[in-house]
């Protein structure tokens, strides 16, 4: 791959292959020391380390919608993996720091008019986040305060656990047919081991959004807190799951994932092109263009 966004995060942070980091020795609870935090920032994510709890708090700040766009997503690589390098942090929970939204999705500019060069980088990249974020060794919470549609959702639906602020008009979902695409394999498996096969199947094939308390009924998200309360509910939920020994956690987390996983490690190439493929037609760089406009005319 020609100098992709992957690569140079590697390049930058050392990062281990993916198989490798599952044979990773079990984490060591924190210390017993007075209560320490740690912060570090860049342009998209904000990370906050609690290390007396073993906890961070990772959140997007990326205007005005969080959209998943290459340098979002490269950004993103590489805080998770310095916080699972990292062994003061056994958990982390991802929320936004913007307004009403957790993220809009992939961010829909680098999926129309680029180059094929253009769309494998982008798309190893958002494969590289969900495979990640699907295979941490840490315990990983959603704490979802805002809208979140098709590859917002998959980060939530990635997560170990999802708690969303229970506001009506907040919606989720992965609603990838609404925009005349379609939600690769990968997506569709993550969703299905959340909401079942039944759920599933019409829920991407009307690329339904649901509301906060839909989603709440469907299994979507695992329970609904009022927005102030999310925070705390959160630290709660993710005390909760750090009370186990981790090694039991991790490799249970391990067998139950693992064959989703397999599934595009064995096919990352084929699913590359197959999307280059698939977003190059011209029919559906018609799609997105007219979603996009429909999104600018909602505005006015
Ligand atoms: C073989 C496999 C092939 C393909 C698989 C592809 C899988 C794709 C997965 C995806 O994630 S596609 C993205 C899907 N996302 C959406 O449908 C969300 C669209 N956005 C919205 O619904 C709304 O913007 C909102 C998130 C609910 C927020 O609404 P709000 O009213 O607060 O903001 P507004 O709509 O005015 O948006 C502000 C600004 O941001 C631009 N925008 C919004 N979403 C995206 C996005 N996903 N990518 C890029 N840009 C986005 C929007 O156009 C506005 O821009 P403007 O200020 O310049 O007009």
């Amino acid at each position: 791959m020609a100098a992709p966004a992957l690569a140079r995060c590697m390049a930058r942070t050392g990062v281990l292959p993916l198989g490798q980091a599952w044979g990773r020795a079990p984490r060591l609870p924190p210390s017993p020391l007075p209560a320490q935090r740690r912060a570090f920032s860049n342009n998209k994510v904000l990370v906050e380390l609690d290390e007396s709890a073993g906890v961070a708090t990772m959140k997007f700040k990326s205007p005005p919608v969080n959209s998943l766009s290459l340098d979002f997503l490269t950004e993103f690589c590489i805080s998770l993996e310095k916080l699972e390098n990292d062994r003061a942090c056994r958990g982390v929970i991802l929320t936004s720091a913007v307004p009403k939204i957790f993220s809009s999705g992939l961010d829909i500019t680098e999926m129309c008019g680029k180059s094929t060069e253009h769309y494998a980088e982008f798309w190893r990249a958002v494969q590289e986040m969900w495979l990640r974020l699907y295979s941490s060794n840490m315990v990983t919470v959603a704490a979802v305060n805002g809208s979140s549609p098709a590859g917002g959702c998959l980060i939530a639906l990635t997560c170990d656990y999802r708690i969303m602020a229970e506001n009506p008009k907040f919606s989720i979902g992965l609603n990838e047919a609404q925009l005349g695409i379609v939600a690769p394999f990968w997506f569709k498996d993550t969703f299905v081991n959340v909401v079942g096969h039944r759920v599933a199947e019409s829920s991407l094939q009307l690329g339904s959004l649901h509301s906060a308390p839909e989603a709440h009924r469907i299994g979507l998200v695992d329970e609904l807190v009022p927005e102030e309360k999310l925070k705390d509910r959160a630290t709660a939920v993710m005390q909760q799951w750090l009370a186990l020994p981790d090694h039991a956690r991790q490799l249970t987390k391990t067998m139950m994932r693992k064959a989703v996983l397999d599934r595009l490690v064995a096919h990352r190439e084929e699913d590359v092109q197959n999307f280059i493929s698939f977003i190059s037609k011209e029919s559906i760089q018609k799609s997105l263009r007219m979603y996009m406009e429909m999104l600018k005319k909602k505005k006015s």
